[in-house]
C-alpha cells in the first residue's frame, strides 16, 4: 500500500497530514502540527478516531529551525507509516503569482519561480520552500507537488484582479491575487455535499485563523477575496494590520524615517492583534485578558472584519449564505457573534443556543441568511490535487 503526505509548512508551524492510498481512495491515517518553531515547539499528531499518537517537546527547541524538525518529523512518519511506501507529498505553496494557476510538479525551474514571490508571502513562502528542499535532500527521488494558496481565486472576474494604480504595473504582476484558497476550495466543495443548494447561491466563506480572510463565492467560485497582491490585505488578523491607508506606509518611511525592511516586519509581525493589544495575537489569550487594550484588540477585530465582508456583498449581489472556519472561525462563538450582529441587516439572525455549542448550523430558522460552521482542511486538498496529478502525469508518461 501507499501514502501520500501533506505539508503545510508556516512562520511558525509545520501543518501535516498522512493518508493511505489503495485502490485511488485516500484514506487519512494521521496528522497535527508543530507549533511554536523558534520558540518552544511541541509535536502533536492524532490518528483517524481523533485519539493523540504522539506529543512531543524538545529540550532547547528554541534553536531548532523547520528543517530540523522536518527531519524529526519524518523520523516519526517513517515509524507511523510502516512498510507503506511514500508516493508523492504535497505542499501548501502560498503565492503562485500570475503564472500558477493549477498544481504543479516541483522541479528546479518551478523552485527558481516560486523563490522570486518571496517578497510577496515573507511570512509563508520562505518555509514552504524551505520544507520542499529539506526533503529534496532527504529524499531526492521523491516527487514533491505544489499547490497554491492562489489558485482557486485565478478565475475572479478580471476588475476584482485589478488594482487602482497605473496600469503598467497590471502587467508586472502587481494586481489582487486572493489567499487560503486550499481552505476556500475545500469549503466550496464540503459545502456541495452537505447544503447543495446553498452552495449554488452567494457566500462569504471567513477564514478566521492566524491569517484571516473572505471571499465571496458564486456557486462555489471566487468571485472577489480580501486578501490581496499579499496576505497583509483585507482583515485584521494575529499580527498583520490587514488593509490600511497606503499613506500610514509613506508616513512611516518619510516621516518617522523607517527602512523597508523595518516596515514590512510592522505590519506583518507587530500588528494586527498583537499590535493594538501589546499582549498576544492569539484570539484565545486575549479573551482571557482583562486588559482594556485586549478587548480594545477584539472589538477592532470584530468592525474589520464586518467592514471587510460588508464590501464583499456587492460582488455577490445579496447574500444566501455565511460559512465560519479556521481557528477562530470554527471554536470562538463570540466572535462569531459579534460579526453577525453587524451583518443584521443582511438578515443574518443566530440561534445563540446552536452557535454557542459550535453546532453545523448556527443560524435561526427564520434567518434570511444560512449561517454555517464547516472546519476546513487544507491538508485533504492538497491530498487530493496530489493524487490527481501524479495519475496524470503517470499516465502521460505510460
Ligand atoms: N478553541 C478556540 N477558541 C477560540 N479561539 C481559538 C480556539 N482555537 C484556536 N483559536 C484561535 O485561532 C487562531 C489560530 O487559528 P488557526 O486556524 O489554527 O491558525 P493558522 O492555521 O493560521 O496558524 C488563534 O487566534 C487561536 O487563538
Ligand atoms: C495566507 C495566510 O494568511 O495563511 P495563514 O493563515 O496560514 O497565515
Ligand atoms: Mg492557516
Amino acid at each position: 500500500m501507499k501514502a501520500i503526505v501533506s505539508l503545510n509548512a508556516g512562520s511558525s508551524s509545520i501543518k501535516f497530514a498522512l493518508y493511505r492510498l489503495s485502490g485511488g481512495q485516500l484514506d487519512f491515517d494521521a496528522g497535527g502540527k508543530i507549533e511554536g518553531i523558534g520558540t518552544s515547539p511541541r509535536l502533536v499528531a492524532r490518528d483517524a478516531g481523533s485519539e493523540t499518537i504522539v506529543e512531543k517537546t524538545w529540550p532547547g527547541g528554541d534553536a531548532l529551525s523547520h528543517e530540523n524538525l522536518l527531519e524529526d518529523l519524518f523520523a516519526w512518519a517513517a515509524t507511523q507509516l510502516g512498510d507503506r511506501k511514500v508516493a508523492a507529498i504535497g505542499h501548501r505553496i502560498v503565492h503562485g503569482g500570475v503564472r500558477f494557476a493549477a498544481p504543479q510538479i516541483i522541479d528546479d525551474t518551478l523552485l527558481d519561480a516560486l523563490d522570486a514571490l518571496i517578497p510577496l508571502a515573507p511570512l509563508h513562502q520562505p518555509h514552504n520552500l524551505a520544507a520542499v528542499r529539506a526533503l529534496r535532500l532527504l529524499a531526492p527521488l521523491l516527487p514533491q507537488i505544489a499547490c497554491f494558496d492562489t489558485a482557486f481565486h485565478h478565475g475572479m472576474p478580471p476588475l476584482a484582479t485589478r488594482l487602482p494604480i497605473p496600469r503598467a504595473f497590471h502587467g508586472q504582476g502587481v494586481r489582487r491575487y486572493g489567499f487560503h484558497g486550499l481552505s476556500y476550495e475545500y469549503i466550496a466543495g464540503r459545502l456541495r455535499e452537505i447544503d447543495p443548494a446553498l452552495a449554488a447561491g452567494r457566500v462569504i466563506a471567513a477564514h478566521l485563523g492566524n491569517g484571516a480572510s473572505m471571499c465571496a463565492m458564486r456557486a462555489g467560485a471566487s468571485v472577489d477575496t480580501t486578501m490581496g497582491f499579499t496576505a497583509l490585505d483585507g482583515l485584521m488578523m494575529g499580527t498583520r494590520s490587514g488593509a490600511i491607508d497606503p499613506g500610514v506606509v509613506l508616513h512611516l518611511q518619510t516621516q518617522v524615517g523607517m527602512a523597508a525592511q523595518a516596515v514590512e516586519t510592522l505590519l506583518y509581525e507587530q500588528s494586527g492583534l498583537l499590535g493594538v493589544s501589546g499582549i498576544s495575537g492569539d484570539m484565545r489569550t486575549l479573551h482571557a485578558s482583562d486588559a482594556p487594550e485586549a478587548k480594545e484588540a477584539v472589538a477592532l477585530f470584530v468592525q474589520q472584519a464586518g467592514r471587510q465582508a460588508a464590501a464583499l456583498i456587492p460582488a455577490l449581489g445579496g447574500l444566501d449564505g455565511l460559512v465560519f472556519t479556521a481557528g477562530i472561525g470554527e471554536n470562538d462563538s463570540e466572535i462569531r457573534a459579534a460579526i453577525c450582529e453587524r451583518l443584521a441587516w443582511t438578515g443574518v439572525i443566530l440561534d445563540l443556543d446552536a452557535n454557542a455549542s459550535n453546532a453545523p448550523v448556527i443560524s435561526a430558522p427564520d434567518s434570511r441568511v444560512i449561517v454555517r460552521i464547516v472546519p476546513t482542511d487544507e491538508e485533504r486538498v492538497i491530498a487530493d490535487h496530489t493524487v490527481a496529478l501524479i495519475n496524470r502525469h503517470g499516465r502521460g508518461r505510460r
